[in-house]
């Protein structure tokens, strides 16, 4: 029996984790869940998982819902410690970080250092404190890739020499501006942005795929993942999402993983690893897709994916301020503030910022705050739409 806290259970990846756990009951114990504000999906989760223990990160949200918790017996708690101390409970054997953001950094290497399974969603940690993490790291032991490429990565790298591997192959949809102009990028709307052609995720990771920050991160995710450099992975634009990412060997084989875009697959891959349990999720037919086009991604319209390879190698605190100035920049997009094309334009201004530091964790949170300050400083004197 694995027993499990999910950060981040109201939002997508959560509640398709949730779904999963529900097919194999006497495999998965959930022990603790983690939100934000939705407290009634929340208190929902908890009573049909027989959840003893809760989080609400919104002040308002907590006091509201402080009493009908515990009416149910639910210890529930707020305050950012208190998201540690529930990945530290003695009964809980793994974590899936499923909260957008560097929310579940500490949480994460907490939980690594206590010797727990971290199934790793949210990229956004591994991004911002690679450095840190993959010390701590035993691939395919105390952490699994959840998110969809790396999953596929994984796969295909498994049981090969990682010295043989000359080239790791993300692939990206392309997002809903794949045949944007720069002209036509200039005006999308926030409600365009959000319409991801192949993915139903939550609202920050469907504005990255948009700009292709999204596969810029997962780039960095990967090498940390993977201790590949930057030299060997490369993106392909496959609008179809059913090669989920490729692996090319040093005899020129090439290695994919591919199924239909529901992220239950490598979530329940991550949770059951090593091994593949049965279920009744649709299956893929290539005769029914018919084509698998793949293209080169434009770096230039998506100045994002440029910004997060150079910001990859240059390496240091670079990847830290590339996320946490997006992280800003892709808010300030959502609630009207900027325009799309300037998420990646403010971000360059403030990598220009920062110069190296020597790296440790306190270094690293510092410079989360600090990129994170200055960009609102950037957007602050930007226009408002
Ligand atoms: N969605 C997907 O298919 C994929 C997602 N990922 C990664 O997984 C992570 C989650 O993405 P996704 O599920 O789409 O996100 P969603 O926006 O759908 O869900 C976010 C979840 O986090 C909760 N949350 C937000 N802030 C806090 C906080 N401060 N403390 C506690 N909980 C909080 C939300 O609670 P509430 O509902 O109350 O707001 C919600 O449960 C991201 O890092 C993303 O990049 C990776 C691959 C695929
Ligand atoms: C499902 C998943 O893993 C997402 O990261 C997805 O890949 C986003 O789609 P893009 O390929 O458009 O970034
Ligand atoms: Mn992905």
């Amino acid at each position: 029996m694995k027993r499990i806290v999910i950060l981040g259970s109201t939002g997508s990846i959560g509640r398709q984790a949730l779904e999963v756990i529900k097919l194999y009951p006497e495999r998965f114990a959930v022990v603790a869940l983690a939100a934000a504000k939705n407290g009634s999906l929340l208190l929902e989760q908890c009573i049909e998982f027989n959840v003893k223990y809760a989080f609400l990160a919104d002040k308002d949200s907590f006091k509201q819902y402080y009493d009908d918790f515990k009416n149910y017996g639910i210890n529930l708690t707020n305050g950012s410690k208190e998201l540690v101390n529930m990945v530290l409970l003695p009964d809980v054997d793994g974590i899936l970080t499923a909260i957008p953001g560097t929310i579940c950094l500490l949480p994460t290497i907490e939980a690594l250092k206590a010797g727990k399974v971290i199934y790793l969603a949210n990229k956004e940690t591994m991004v911002a404190a690679g450095e840190i993490i993959t010390p701590l790291m035993r691939l395919g032991e105390n952490l699994l890739p959840v998110d969809s490429e790396h999953s596929a990565l994984f796969q295909a790298l498994k049981g090969e020499i990682i010295s043989q591997v000359e080239k790791l192959i993300i692939t990206a949809s392309g997002g809903p501006f794949r045949e944007y102009t720069v002209e036509q990028l200039q005006n999308v709307s926030i409600s365009q942005a959000l319409n991801h052609p192949r993915w139903k995720m939550g609202s920050k990771i469907t504005i990255d795929s948009a700009t292709l920050m999204n596969k810029g991160l997962e780039i960095i995710e990967a090498h940390y993942l993977f201790q590949i450099p930057y030299e060997k992975i490369e993106p392909v634009i496959h609008p179809q999402s059913i090669v989920h990412s490729l692996v090319e060997y040093c005899d020129g084989s090439v290695i994919a993983q591919l199924g239909l875009p529901d992220m239950r697959l490598p979530i329940q891959y991550a949770l059951t690893y090593p091994e593949r349990l049965k279920n009744t999720f649709p299956r893929l037919s290539l005769a029914e897709i018919g084509t698998l086009t793949f293209e080169k991604p434009d770096y230039e319209r998506f100045m994002a994916l440029k910004l997060a390879i150079q910001a990859g190698k240059a390496g240091n605190i670079y990847p830290t301020v590339l996320n946490a100035a997006n992280e800003v920049a892709v808010e300030a997009f959502l609630t009207g503030k900027i325009k799309f094309l300037e998420i990646a334009q403010i971000v360059e201004k403030v990598l220009n910022c920062f110069s190296p530091v020597k790296i440790d964790l306190e270094t690293i949170l510092e410079a989360d705050r600090r990129a994170r300050e200055i960009t609102k400083q950037f957007i602050g004197g930007g226009h408002r739409w």
